[in-house]
C-alpha cells in the first residue's frame, strides 16, 4: 500500500515538474481531431480544363486531346504519344505565367473545403505539389488559395513534392499513385475522380470520391472515432 502511494506521489511530482498536463479524455474538446489533406490541381482547381483552353488558344492549328479522351495522369505524356513535339508544347502551357492562378475552381470544391474548415474536431490543409519550374507556380498557388479560400487559408497550405511525409487521416487526391520516401503514409488516399483517372480500376481497397456533389461528409465521418 505504502509503495503504491509513493508511486502515485512520485508521478504527481514528475508531472508537476515537467508542467505536464494530463488530458481529460472524457472531454469532447480533447478528442483527436480528424486531419484532412485536400489536393489542389484536379480536386479544387481545374488543371485539365485550364490546360486545354490555353493550349487551344496558343496552338489553334495543332491536334489536341478532348477531356473525354484523356488517359493517364501526365498530360505531356499523352500529348507526346500523339506527336512527339507536342510534349514540349504541352509543358509550355503550365510553365507560363498566370496558368495556375487563372485556373477555374472545380464545382463544389471551394465550398466543401470552407465547410470542412468550420467542422468540429476537424483540421483541414491544402496539400499540393508545385512544378519544378518554380518562377510562377508556387506564388500563384498561394495567390489562388487567397483569392478563392481567403487569406487565413494560407496558414493551412502545404507545398510539398512528397505528400507521403505529411501526416493526416485522409488525402483527397486525383493522382492514382502517390509515392514518396515513406512507403506507408499515415493517410488513406481517397481517389478524386478526374477525366484522366475515371477509366482506371483502382485496387479493391481504394475508395473514390466521384465529385464534390457526392458524399464527402460520409467519407470524413467514416474516419472519425466512434463515439458512444
Ligand atoms: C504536369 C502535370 C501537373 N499536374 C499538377 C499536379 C500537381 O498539383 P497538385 O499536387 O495540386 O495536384 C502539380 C505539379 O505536378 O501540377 C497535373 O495535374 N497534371 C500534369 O500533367
Ligand atoms: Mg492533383
Amino acid at each position: 500500500m505504502t509503495g503504491r502511494l509513493l508511486r502515485i506521489a512520485r508521478t504527481f511530482l514528475q508531472n508537476k515538474q515537467s508542467n505536464c498536463i494530463i488530458p481529460n479524455m472524457s472531454s469532447s474538446s480533447s478528442a483527436k481531431k480528424l486531419r484532412v489533406l485536400v489536393d489542389m490541381d484536379g480536386v479544387i482547381a481545374d488543371f485539365e480544363g485550364g490546360f486545354l483552353r490555353k493550349y487551344r488558344t496558343k496552338y489553334p492549328n495543332e491536334p489536341y486531346i478532348t477531356l473525354e479522351d484523356r488517359r493517364g495522369f501526365w498530360v505531356s505524356t499523352q500529348y507526346g504519344h500523339l506527336r512527339s513535339d507536342l510534349c514540349e508544347k504541352a509543358i509550355s502551357i503550365w510553365e507560363s505565367k498566370d496558368f495556375f492562378v487563372e485556373l477555374e475552381p472545380i464545382p463544389g470544391g471551394v465550398q466543401a473545403v470552407k465547410e470542412m474548415a468550420k467542422m468540429e474536431n476537424t483540421d483541414i490543409f491544402i496539400c499540393t505539389s508545385p512544378i519544378k519550374h518554380y518562377v510562377h507556380c508556387p506564388y500563384e498557388k498561394y495567390a489562388w488559395i487567397e483569392k478563392h479560400l481567403g487569406y487565413d487559408f494560407l496558414e493551412k497550405t502545404i507545398l510539398t513534392r512528397d505528400k507521403t511525409v505529411v501526416t493526416g487521416d485522409i488525402l483527397i487526391d486525383d493522382k492514382p499513385d502517390i509515392l514518396g520516401v515513406d512507403p506507408t503514409p499515415s493517410w488513406e488516399h481517397i481517389l478524386f475522380t478526374a477525366c484522366h483517372n475515371k477509366h482506371i480500376t483502382p485496387s479493391s481497397s481504394q475508395r473514390r470520391l466521384l465529385s464534390w456533389a457526392h458524399d464527402w461528409r460520409g467519407i470524413l465521418d467514416s474516419k472519425r472515432p466512434l463515439t458512444r
